[in-house]
């Protein structure tokens, strides 16, 4: 009895193993039977391997990456083709005006980004905007954006940037002076980590850590290479948060087996989810336990729940929405009862409120203040009971508060959208795709999360908030995205300075004929704020860490001394002076077209069923991935000639493009948001170093090394990075007043 229950089992379990072998053969017909080529895919793995070894045909073999690879078939398929990561059906777009008719005519049915099996699902709470899709997405986009691309904001941010600037580059390299040599790509991590976290907290990382050493439990002298160093340059935990996030991305970029099995068996996401989250009970070498296990609840711990709790205490509220009910969301940091951190915290929050009632500009602050919290005043005298109730009321309210929303986005949604957005079609001529839509349509099959809803009125978005969840995730994103690329962007930008003097003196000649305009750095560097001790190795900063609690506990006393009077009006000035500089913005342009960062981030997944690109001759079924060849599109001399495109040549900006022949920060709908912010900050880098010093190929280098630009930039397969990262930097005396 037991073997015949036995065989049943094995006998089922065979058909579905082999029914499912079956169904993945099948697959790798799709891509044909719709008309396109394409490499040719292994069973099972489809063309994955190739990513990362290239083919036999090469002398060596030779490790490869992504967008080499897809430069190379994109000569051998022509401008669309098709690929399989695993059995899954991938379409390369490798022209402007399929990518222009794609990601700009058609953005509305194609703003969904392609999803991994294992990257975080849309639906989760604490999705951010990279990640989410449709409605959702449009509502974080249209709230983000409002903060990220307003200019007032983003000079603001220059501020920041400027300060972090002296206090990273310039107080490092004065600390250095006996060293020739300087790791540019090292420095422009600290450069990027502080701006980045004084644009989303409104303080400076060691201001606000500095002199509290209970806060930082995750802060280990351990952590860094040479702490007495480190200390003493003032970066100690700049150093050790740039550490967290490179460990971070080298997670994101080592290979797993869990990432892979989902990758060629994307059916099957649900076990390797699940195999996630019991991964730690395994040896982590087999399932690469990341280093970051979970970096929300890292950040949270250690940066939000502090600023959070002190910003709910200072604007004397309660977050009250549902008073009764427990919290299970205890892994962000919120829990009923009180903890010793909060105790601590509350004892502390008088400086800290001091801070915030500046009304100073924050990411945090300003995500924050688009969610769904009501604030209700309450006794000022109760502190303490106060801000233990607001910790446990917050939590409650980031669950409801997203139920408002996204019923309202329903509710218009079944009102008006579906119908409106046909409507204003009928103009347009009308492809098989469009009337497809419509029947589907008719026949209420319409799912709320394919249609983007791009024509709804602008009162209606008035009402579109985010959750505390959305609001959270999206801070630890900026993070993310803006600490490697922004920093690799610099390091190239460096290095075209070191090996193209030409270019150089042109960039200098800009700088002196905006001198009047530029002039904050410098002044800003005359007050130094570094001095070295005479009679020991010890360096004395102006702001030296104190491991002790300070007698003083104001955690902002030293960002009153940092010599910051400019006015908003300068800081506007400043960066308008900067976006008037245009061969400073060719410039750095022409480093971002041959060394696009992120370039396989640029992607999408159709939306709809059949969507039909290039008037007719292409169709793209709906849940396709599509990705753009970013490097044909921008090593294309059609597009980028006369001048060879390999060749670094600013100039060839002056003439105009096709708008979708410079991708490196995306294109359309879902283009990057810190595209402002990342521009301005490259350039306040450059103007700075070009200001103060003068910058060359390492001395360790010889004359060959010299020359080569792009021979020292290694690319790895997701981000691009910079190996030769060495600049030897002399004080510069061209610009001294
Ligand atoms: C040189 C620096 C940067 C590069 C090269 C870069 C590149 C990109 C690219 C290629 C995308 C995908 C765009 C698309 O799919 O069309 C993207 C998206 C994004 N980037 Fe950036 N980025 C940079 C800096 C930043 C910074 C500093 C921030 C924020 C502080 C940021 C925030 C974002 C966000 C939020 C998205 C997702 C937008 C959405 O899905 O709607 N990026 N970035």
């Amino acid at each position: 009895m037991i073997s015949k229950n036995f065989s049943i089992i094995l006998g089922s379990a065979s058909v579905v193993f082999f029914g499912y072998l079956y169904y993945i053969k099948k697959c790798y017909n799709y891509l044909k039977s719709l008309g396109y080529d394409g490499p040719r895919p292994k069973f099972l793995i489809g063309n994955l391997l190739e990513f990362i070894i290239e083919p036999k045909t090469a002398q060596n073999k030779s490790f490869s990456h992504y967008s080499k690879t897809l430069q190379r078939w994109t000569r051998i398929y022509g401008k669309i083709y098709g690929f399989y990561e695993g059995h899954s059906p991938v379409l390369v777009l490798a022209d402007p005006d399929l990518v222009a008719d794609v990601f700009l005519n058609q953005s509305k049915l194609v703003t969904f980004r392609r999803s991994f099996p294992m990257s975080k699902k849309s639906s989760d709470p604490n999705a951010d905007i990279f990640v989410t899709n449709g409605i959702r997405w449009l509502r974080l986009r249209y709230g983000l954006e409002k903060i990220m691309l307003n200019t007032k904001n983003n000079a603001k941010c220059l501020e920041y940037a400027d300060n972090s600037f002296i206090n990273t580059f310039i107080a490092q390299n004065d600390l250095n002076k006996t060293q020739s040599n300087l790791d540019i790509s090292a420095q422009t991590k600290f450069f990027m980590i502080q701006t980045i976290f004084t644009v989303i907290f409104g303080t400076e990382l060691n201001n606000f850590i500095q002199k509290k050493p209970h806060i930082h439990t995750v802060f280990k002298r351990q952590d860094l290479e040479d702490p007495r160093l480190a200390e003493a340059n003032n970066l100690y935990f700049t150093r050790t948060v740039c550490h967290k996030f490179d460990k971070a991305f080298e997670d994101f970029e080592t290979f797993s087996i869990l990432k892979f099995m989902a990758l060629i068996s994307p059916e099957l996401a649900f076990v390797w989810r699940l195999c996630e989250k019991f991964k730690f009970y395994f040896n982590s070498y087999f399932f690469h336990v990341p280093y970051f296990a979970d970096p929300m609840s890292w950040f949270y711990s250690n940066f939000i729940e502090k600023h959070l709790i002190i910003y709910t205490q200072e604007n004397g509220d309660v977050l009250k929405l549902r008073a009764n009910s427990e919290s299970n969301d205890s892994h962000l940091g919120f829990r009923a009862g009180p903890n010793r951190a909060h105790m601590r915290l509350q004892s502390q929050s008088q400086n800290l409120n001091n801070f915030i009632n500046r009304k100073q500009f924050c990411y945090l602050n300003s995500f924050l203040s688009l969610t769904y919290i009501p604030i209700l005043k309450s006794n000022q005298s109760e502190n303490g009971r106060r801000v233990l109730n607001s910790v446990k009321d917050f939590s409650e309210s980031r669950r409801s508060a997203r139920l408002p929303s996204l019923s309202k986005i329903d509710e218009i949604k079944k009102n008006n959208e579906s119908a409106k957005f046909l409507k204003k079609d009928e103009n347009r001529a009308r492809h098989p795709s469009i009337d497809r839509l419509g029947r589907l349509q008719s026949r209420s099959r319409l799912k709320s999360s394919n249609l983007i809803l791009n024509d709804l009125e602008s009162e209606d978005f008035e009402n579109w908030k985010l959750t505390v969840n959305e609001a959270l995730s999206n801070t630890l994103l900026m993070f993310f995205a803006g600490y490697e690329t922004t920093s690799t962007a610099i390091t190239f930008c460096c290095k075209a300075i070191s090996t193209m003097p030409e270019q150089r003196e042109k960039l200098l000649d800009e700088i002196k004929q905006n001198w009047a305009k530029l002039k904050f750095n410098l002044e800003k560097f005359k007050i130094k704020p570094v001095k070295i001790k005479n009679n020991s190795n010890q360096f004395e900063t102006s702001s030296s860490i104190d491991l002790q609690d300070s007698e003083d506990d104001d955690v902002f006393e030293d960002e009153k001394k940092t010599p910051s009077s400019n006015s908003l009006d300068e800081w506007n000035e400043l960066y308008e002076s900067l976006e008037n500089m245009n061969y400073l913005d060719m410039f750095v342009k022409e480093v971002l077209r041959l060394y696009p960062i992120a370039n396989s981030m640029v992607s999408r997944k159709c939306a709809v069923d059949n969507l039909i690109i290039n008037n007719g001759n292409y169709r793209i079924p709906k849940d396709m991935n599509i990705v753009v060849d970013v490097l044909s599109i921008h090593y294309d001399s059609v597009w980028w000639g006369p001048v060879d495109p390999k060749i670094f040549y600013p100039e060839r900006f002056l003439t105009e493009r096709h708008p979708a022949v410079w991708l490196p920060f995306g294109i359309g709908s879902r283009k990057c948001l810190g595209i402002k912010l990342a521009m301005s900050q490259i350039k306040l880098f450059v103007v700075g170093l070009l200001q103060n010093y003068i910058i060359d190929t390492s001395k360790d280098f010889n004359d060959n090394d010299k020359l080569d630009f792009s021979e020292s930039i290694e690319t790895k397969d997701v981000i691009y990075t910079a190996y030769l990262s060495c600049f030897s930097i002399t004080k510069s005396q061209n610009l001294e007043i």
